[in-house]
């Protein structure tokens, strides 16, 4: 398995360029199942998780053609309703095929995708969903069974304002028969992007980025061409990593109005935060003052942000309170931080940061995607050199990382398997 070995104590300096959002990419991809014809998205990320999803969607009758970050799908005949356990357990956003599945073809067979390293992610609320739209569900050995000869408008409160249950069910009700509200729906930048894809293919959609979603089905969609949104994740990341190493970056494409909650608290650990026409710039303080953060639901602080934020504060001067609010095991990357002499305590949700003046280069292990970023954040601002060992987790969601942090100053490199 490949490594990334990274000598760290150099401040990043200069400009990277955010590539488009796996988060936005991997639903609008199981959005070309609701309409025959060729389909087009721009800025596609070159990610482990839309290969897999090609793959899928591959089985299932799609047609695809990558060429850089343009792919070309054609989803004139879907032959196969089935996506099987051996690529769903590896990435659980294949789920989102359930939704467009059974609104085109009236019948879906989709593996459940079980627990995974950041909590147990049941997805209960998109059945009880599809089921309110009319759709008869059945779980078979693992598998989720869902028939419906049409499904029919309906109101849908959300216990949970899931992401994925949001973006199956909205993709379900563009083709149902008559209105839909999803109350307490998720209200993501990745949602806007999708609902503005679906509308220009036909669907009739309002409010979303709001709590209430209202769709008037449509008997039929056209395809899709439409430009994936940047990575607002990715691009706090390289945030993070600029202000945490007192260095200088733009990030170029990012778009700030989706990062309010984390601008605002690299403002507040002292980081000079300048939101430009062509990106954000961000510019490190010496000292890095400690934060309170809680995450939660869009627009409050992402927990897709939490692991990098804690890479910060190990280093900030004094004490600081993170609450993870969104999943109930996201503190994996706590014991790695501490290898590197990180004094972090675990409280049940909370995570308790007692800021040290300097971190020391260890071998550390990566356990899920973010964890990756938060330990090569960590090893950037470290004294000698850490590994980081199981980096097929960074694949999955970020573009050529090394390449883009070596191009900023980094002193990192992939060392492949023996
Ligand atoms: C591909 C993608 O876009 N992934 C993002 C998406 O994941 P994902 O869509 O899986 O996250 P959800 O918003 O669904 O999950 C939020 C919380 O709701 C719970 N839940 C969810 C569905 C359900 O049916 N029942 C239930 O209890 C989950 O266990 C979790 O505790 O949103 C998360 C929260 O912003 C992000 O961290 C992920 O990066
Ligand atoms: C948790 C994440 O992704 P996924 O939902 O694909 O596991 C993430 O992007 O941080």
């Amino acid at each position: 398995m490949d490594k990334i070995r990274i000598r760290g104590g150099r401040p990043l300096r200069g400009t990277v360029t955010v590539s488009g959002a796996k988060n936005a990419a991997l639903p609008l991809l199981c959005a070309c199942l609701l309409a025959p014809g060729n389909h087009q998205l721009d800025n596609v990320p070159q990610l482990r998780d839309i290969r897999t999803t090609l793959e899928l969607l591959g089985l299932l009758g799609v047609r695809s053609r990558q060429d850089g970050h343009r792919i070309e799908l054609n989803a004139d005949a879907i032959e196969n309703a089935e996506a099987p356990y051996e690529l769903v357990r590896t990435m659980r956003a294949s789920v989102l095929v359930l939704g467009p599945l059974l609104a085109r073809l009236g019948y879906a067979r989709v593996s459940l995708p079980g627990g995974c390293a950041i909590g147990a992610r049941p997805i209960d609320l998109h059945l009880k969903g599809l089921e309110a739209l009319g759709a008869e569900i059945r779980l078979d050995h693992g598998y989720v069974e869902a028939r419906a000869d049409r499904l029919r408008g309906a109101r849908i409160y959300l216990d949970i304002p899931t992401v994925g249950g949001t973006e199956n069910l909205l993709m379900a009700a563009t083709l149902a028969e008559g209105h839909t509200v999803i109350e307490n729906a998720a209200c993501e930048p990745e949602i806007v992007d999708l609902a503005a894809a679906l509308t220009q293919m036909g669907a009739r959609i309002e409010g979303a980025g709001s709590d209430t979603i209202r769709i008037d089905g449509v008997t039929r969609l056209q395809p899709m061409r439409h430009r994936v949104m940047a990575d607002r994740i990715e691009a706090g990341t390289f945030l993070v990593a600029a202000a945490m190493t007192g260095g200088e970056v733009l990030v170029q494409g990012a778009e700030p109005a989706c990062l309010d909650a984390v601008l605002s608290k690299l403002r507040q650990c002292g980081a000079l935060v300048d939101c430009r026409p062509d990106g954000i710039a961000v510019q490190g303080p010496d000292v890095l003052a400690p934060l309170q953060i809680r995450t939660g639901p869009y627009p409050a602080f992402p927990t897709d942000m939490q692991a990098q934020f804690m890479a910060l504060l190990v280093r900030a001067q004094g004490a600081s309170v993170i609450t993870e609010n969104v999943f109930e095991n996201r503190f994996m990357h706590v014991c790695e931080l501490q290898r590197l002499g990180a004094r972090i305590r675990i409280d049940g949700r909370q995570a308790l940061i007692e800021g040290v003046p300097e971190l020391l280069g260890a071998p550390v292990m990566a356990t899920d995607l973010r964890a990756s970023a938060c330990l090569v954040l960590a090893g950037l601002a470290a004294g000698n050199t850490t590994e980081v060992s199981r980096i097929y987790h960074l694949d999955r969601g970020y573009e050529r990382l090394e390449d883009k942090l070596r191009q900023l100053g980094a002193d990192i490199e992939r060392l492949p398997a023996d």
